[in-house]
């Protein structure tokens, strides 16, 4: 078969044992009449069984033997225990194998239609992945409220840091033309969950909240309604001023906050169930209330009133960094929004980035999870690879995101891990959430290549299970879009989960961090020091000289380290009980400090590089020998991949291993390759690929 990724995991391929599957999966039954999402929940039974079984079930009100039921609580078959629904919440499910009055029947019982979704989403990926149905016995329910994806896409369909071509949103022919596509990517999400979608980038335009526009939003919302997703738009602070309809932008002047009250009562007349806006304010470039010498909080809650009567919100990010402060660019988040704590309205989350600096290959969790306990915070990932070798590179990011969710901020006694941060299970009715910047695009295989849309899967599975294992989603991922041989499932998972890793070791071992050529961020450029900010240079980052390296982040140093509980700040502040993987972020070291290994740091660090380019070569290697188990198409196209993979993994460690070199001034330890070319010459460099940034 030609696999052209377009299905994303939701490929349905036929199951060995067709036979008893269609046997268990004789009829659907819905008793009463079917909501639009009960409808796509039939919808998709019906195409995901025709898939795994060769037969789509009949559609029947009554209950027969070999029959999935969808019911819901109040509504299920007489004799049924559903044990524990109650506790599952709305968008909750439960998947039970059970006898009903003498008939097997597969029940899917849930509180509301999108708990019916969701739990049918589930059933077919426990088929999928070889459960079954006759045992089946699950029930699931999303420990977060709002499971977001924020497109940086901008109206002109560019989509900033996007390396899957234009953005879906045809906004064009939008509202009149509503493409399949926007109800493969509903579907896609709620396959995995996600609740809500932010349409446009973070550095919005004025021109998204104007008649027109909202139009094509609300015929967005319109689609991706059925399938419990809520639209969100970026806003961007001076909208009404730039429209020319206040005078000020200022949170506090009455103006103001009248015209955002009117703007919010006349999106939700279009858009009833509207989400809320996402603000990147005072942050690289972008206007905010502190150009009125207001606080944060006093711009997200003016927006928030606005937004309150209608049960909106804000997502106020935390991602800012000023040129006036530039002894350290990690310490600025904290030292802003800290002092805010408990000052936000309660329809108000701060999104905060998973590490202080930004997507980082590898970055410690951010100090703000666990130190403002009386605010909502949400996690804001980046799906998107700006930093990891764009599409090109595989580089799964499951093991990124489980790092970051179970690190313990040491903010409780007991400990308090960045996931039960989220969750906020102390608090009960609050805000809840996470933000994963989106890697979808037009391209065919919506991610720009194919094993990108395995991080956008686990993105999904981690927002409604921040405590879930990136080894068991990728596994989930691999069977459903690949092959359900063992042999080539643990293949593919084994070369998923040591990618990431095999990323940092080739651009940034050892806790380095930011030394991609600037703007793009794609390649090297350790060397780069003549930037308009001195925080936009990987020189401020490395601060390699004859001496040594790192980023002195300790007392002696910035001091960023006091950010964090006394705990954690004890553990990073001696190089001997920080990780190596940490190592150069808080520390900087002589070249000739021993290290752990028994090697020098200078020794320690070439052996980073190469082992980040064996690991890429190790990839190729590993997908050569999948060849016979993966479809043709797909195959080549990951194998040129991987082969650009290599190629860069080389470029990169050679460039920073020579520039490195220059620097120290050390002969290059015994049986290190040696750079193919001159600094000068890796200097000179053009970015490879002419667009693709913006
Ligand atoms: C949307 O802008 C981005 C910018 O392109 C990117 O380089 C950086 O990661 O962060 C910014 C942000 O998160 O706001």
């Amino acid at each position: 078969v030609e696999e052209d990724g377009y299905q994303l995991w939701l490929r349905y391929r036929p199951l060995q044992q067709t036979g008893q599957a269609q046997q268990q999966a004789q009829t659907i039954s819905y008793a009463g009449k079917a909501s639009p999402t009960v409808r796509a929940a039939i919808d998709e039974l019906r195409r995901g069984l025709q898939g795994m079984t060769g037969k789509a079930p009949a559609v029947a009100t009554t209950v027969a033997s070999g029959a999935i039921v969808l019911a819901k609580a109040g509504a299920l078959p007489q004799g049924f225990s559903a044990d524990g629904l109650a506790d599952l919440g709305r968008e909750g499910y439960l998947l039970k194998s059970a006898s009903v009055n003498g008939k097997r029947v597969t029940v899917i019982a849930a509180n509301d239609d999108i708990g019916l979704l969701y739990g049918a989403f589930g059933l077919l990926r426990a088929l999928d992945t070889g459960k079954g149905l006759a045992a089946l016995d699950e029930r699931s329910a999303p420990k977060l409220q709002l499971r977001v994806l924020n497109h940086w896409d901008n109206l002109d369909r560019t989509v900033e840091r996007g390396y899957s071509g234009q953005s879906i949103w045809n906004w064009w022919e939008l509202p009149d033309i509503r493409e399949r596509q926007y109800v493969d990517y509903a579907r896609a999400n709620a396959s995995l969950g996600i609740n809500g979608t932010v349409l446009n980038n973070v550095n919005s335009k004025a021109e998204i909240l104007t008649a027109p526009w909202i139009a094509k939003v609300a015929a967005l919302a319109d689609v991706l309604r059925p399938y419990g997703i809520k639209v969100y738009l970026s806003a961007r602070w001076s909208t009404p001023l730039e429209l020319k309809e206040t005078t000020t932008a200022d949170p506090l002047a009455p103006e103001v906050a009248a015209w955002w009250r009117a703007k919010a009562d006349e999106i939700y007349r279009a858009i009833p169930d509207f989400g809320g806006f996402l603000v990147k304010a005072n942050s690289e470039g972008q206007p905010g209330p502190q150009d009125y010498h207001r606080t944060h909080a006093d711009g997200a809650n003016m927006l928030a009133a606005a937004l309150a009567p209608h049960k909106g919100i804000v997502m106020w990010r935390a991602f800012v960094y000023a040129a006036e402060k530039p002894d350290d660019r990690a310490k600025q988040a904290y030292d802003e929004f800290k002092p805010l704590d408990g000052k936000f309205a309660p329809n108000v989350m701060v999104q905060v980035k998973n590490g202080a600096i930004d997507f980082q290959p590898r970055e410690p969790f951010h100090p703000l999870f666990g130190a403002m306990p009386r605010t909502p915070l949400m996690m804001e990932f980046q799906i998107t690879k700006e930093y990891l070798g764009f599409a090109m590179h595989m580089a799964y990011l499951g093991p990124l995101f489980e790092e970051v969710l179970k690190a313990d901020t040491m903010q409780r006694p007991n400990g308090l891990t960045v996931a039960q941060v989220l969750e906020d299970t102390e608090h009960g009715q609050r805000l809840t959430g996470m933000a994963g910047v989106a890697n979808i695009g037009s391209s065919r295989t919506w991610s720009g290549s194919h094993f990108d849309q395995a991080n956008w899967y686990a993105y999904g599975r981690f927002a409604w299970d921040p405590q879930g294992d990136s080894r068991a989603f990728a596994r989930e991922w691999a069977t459903q879009t690949f092959s359900r041989e063992p042999q080539a499932v643990t293949q593919i998972v084994d070369m998923m989960m040591r990618s990431r890793e095999a990323v940092v070791d080739y651009m940034t071992p050892l806790g380095l961090h930011h030394l991609m050529d600037t703007g793009h961020h794609h390649g090297p450029g350790p060397w780069v020091d003549n930037l308009g900010r001195p925080d936009w240079n990987p020189t401020y980052y490395h601060k390699a000289d004859k001496k040594g390296i790192g980023f002195d982040r300790t007392a002696t140093g910035s001091n960023a380290l006091a950010q964090y509980a006394p705990g954690v700040a004890k553990r990073w502040a001696d190089p001997r009980t920080t990780p190596d993987e940490l190592l150069l972020w808080f520390h900087h070291l002589p070249w000739d400090y021993a290290m752990p290994s028994g090697r020098t740091l200078w020794t320690e660090l070439v052996a980073r590089y190469d082992r980040g380019v064996a690991e890429a070569e190790s990839l190729r290697a590993r997908w050569e020998k999948l060849k016979p188990l993966v479809d043709e198409r797909r195959y080549d196209e990951v194998a040129q991949r991987l082969d650009t993979q290599v190629k860069e993994a080389r470029w990169w460690r050679d460039a920073s291993v020579a520039y490195f070199q220059s620097v120290s001034g050390l002969p290059l330890p015994p049986g290190a390759k040696k750079p193919g070319r001159t600094l000068e010459q890796y200097k000179a460099i053009k970015f490879p690929y002419a667009a693709g940034h913006h």
